[in-house]
């Protein structure tokens, strides 16, 4: 009988919304969380905070053929006082019968003699909470379906609805309104809809206007020749011009078109954590609103001008695709450490990085392509230019709301991505992950008979190749 325990859990579950839900290494006072300026190891953004309060049970019984196996674990919580919000069965794709999933509420009963229990009656048991602060043997939480997205999209630390006292737009009524706006979109939005039109004002397009032509003068000499490639085709596919602010939806569609990934509408800054996992689903979040007129140059914050400009054209390219996917992957489940290095390494490549191309210096990193201001600055001979390398990389502080004083360089965009790749494959964690595509989920390796379901996958894809081999 393999029984596995592991704890996914999130962090804050339980904590009254005042309350500092952080650990304590991560843990900001509300001043500091006002103006998350130099952090350690970037993670500036705290997790989500009832993105899920609850803890998932994923449960196998001992025999196949069990009867009524889901009833008398329903028994178990109940007689322990554990409220359920949700109730699921499924076909196991680790051992033959049926396997069942269950959301317990937090706080409710006595979970700790419920699961011990539970334990007794079990051929296969993964606890998916966030309490793994707590507890050793815990993993943290993470999406395991496309719709669990729905559950943090709006975990948003800091900038949203509430602007930052220093923020550009603070004092401006109109566009703290038109902010809110923006949030609310954010915060209503489900997987599966359709991202939502928005008009945007004359004076938002006058401003996307200021950044487009400013940074489209730039580009030839300063982006790297992937940015490059794509940019056209933003133009000729989904109106990017200087008078018109092109649409999430149009441009989710062409990524979806291009290399599988869409775009979901989010208020501001997620957590790191969060984040990533979303590029394990091939999702970006992306910002909607537009950075305030007074400066367009740069802003502290991303928007949509950095979303569009600065990382929609990378991610319709298949190569860059997958490495954001892979480092989303890496990122499930992960311990924080681990997140705080890949969050970091994520900050000096996809978003500040910069690579040698041609024996030339060029820009990749979307916070650079998407500020002027900052895209002359990193090629200048101001900064300070270190070769990339994740473990060093992974541990360098960094601000938030400044030009960079440091940028790393990658010797290609391919070693870098390789670096990146190579450093993820170092994170603990004692199940392999892998994105099926047909059903959008994260199926968790670890059972035989998963691994001999994919290695005949393989199989017949090897087949397939050869077959069209011969053709050729
Ligand atoms: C993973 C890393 O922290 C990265 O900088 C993330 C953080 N959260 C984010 N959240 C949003 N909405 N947009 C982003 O580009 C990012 N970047
Ligand atoms: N500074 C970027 C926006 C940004 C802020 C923070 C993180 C990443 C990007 C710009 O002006 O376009
Ligand atoms: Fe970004």
């Amino acid at each position: 009988m393999d029984i596995t325990a592991k704890q996914i859990e999130q962090p804050t579950s339980g904590s009254p919304p005042d309350k500092c839900a952080w650990d304590h290494k991560q843990c900001m006072t509300s001043e500091k969380m006002k103006k998350p300026k130099l952090m350690e190891g970037g993670n500036y953004i705290r997790e989500g905070r009832d993105s899920t309060k609850s803890t998932w049970l994923l449960i196998s019984p001992v025999a196949p053929d069990e009867a009524g196996s889901l009833a008398r674990y329903l028994g178990i919580f109940s007689s322990h006082g554990v409220n359920l919000s949700h109730i699921e069965s499924r076909s196991s794709t680790r051992r033959p019968g049926y396997e069942f999933m269950v959301e317990c509420e937090h706080g409710s009963g006595d979970f700790g003699a419920a699961l011990e229990e539970l334990k007794k009656n079990v051929g296969y048991l993964n606890i998916i909470s966030r309490n793994y602060k707590d507890n050793r043997s815990a993993v943290p939480w993470f999406p395991r379906r496309i719709r669990d997205l729905d559950r943090f999209a709006n975990q948003i630390l800091s900038y949203g609805a509430e602007l930052d006292s220093d923020h550009p737009g603070f004092t401006d009524p109109v566009y703290r309104d038109r902010r809110k706006y923006f949030a609310d979109i954010a915060y209503n939005y489900k997987h599966g809809e359709p991202l939502p039109y928005v008009e945007y004002t004359k004076e938002e397009v006058a401003t996307w206007g200021v950044v487009f032509r400013k940074l489209t003068e730039l580009y030839p000499t300063h982006a790297c020749k992937e940015h490059n490639h794509v940019f056209p085709l933003l133009i000729e596919n989904c109106g990017y011009r200087d008078d018109n602010i092109p649409q999430l939806e149009d441009v989710s569609n062409f990524l979806r078109d291009s290399t599988g990934f869409t775009l979901r509408p989010v208020a501001g800054l997620l957590s790191s954590r969060d984040f990533l996992a979303g590029l394990a689903f091939r999702v970006f979040h992306s910002t909607q609103y537009i950075r305030h007129h007074s400066r367009p140059l740069y802003t502290p914050e991303p928007d949509v001008c950095h979303e569009l400009l600065g990382h929609a054209p990378l991610f319709a390219d298949p190569a860059f695709a997958q490495f954001s996917q892979e480092i989303g992957l890496a990122s499930l489940g992960a311990p924080d450490d681990y997140i705080e290095k890949l969050a970091t390494c994520f900050w000096f490549t996809v978003e500040f990085g910069l690579c040698r191309q041609e024996g030339q210096l060029k820009a990749y990193g979307a916070g650079l392509l998407s500020s002027f201001g900052e895209l002359q600055y990193c090629l200048s001979d101001k900064p300070e230019l270190r070769e990339f390398d994740p473990e060093s990389t992974g541990g360098t502080k960094y601000p938030i709301t400044e030009y960079q004083p440091v940028y790393f360089v990658a010797n290609s965009f391919e070693d870098a991505q390789e670096k990146m790749i190579k450093f993820a494959q170092t994170i603990p964690r004692d199940f392999g992950v892998r994105y099926n595509p047909y059903t959008q989920s994260i199926d968790i390796l670890d059972s035989a008979r998963q691994i001999r379901v994919l290695m005949r996958e393989v199989h017949q894809e090897m087949e397939l190749l050869l077959n069209a081999m011969d053709k050729l």
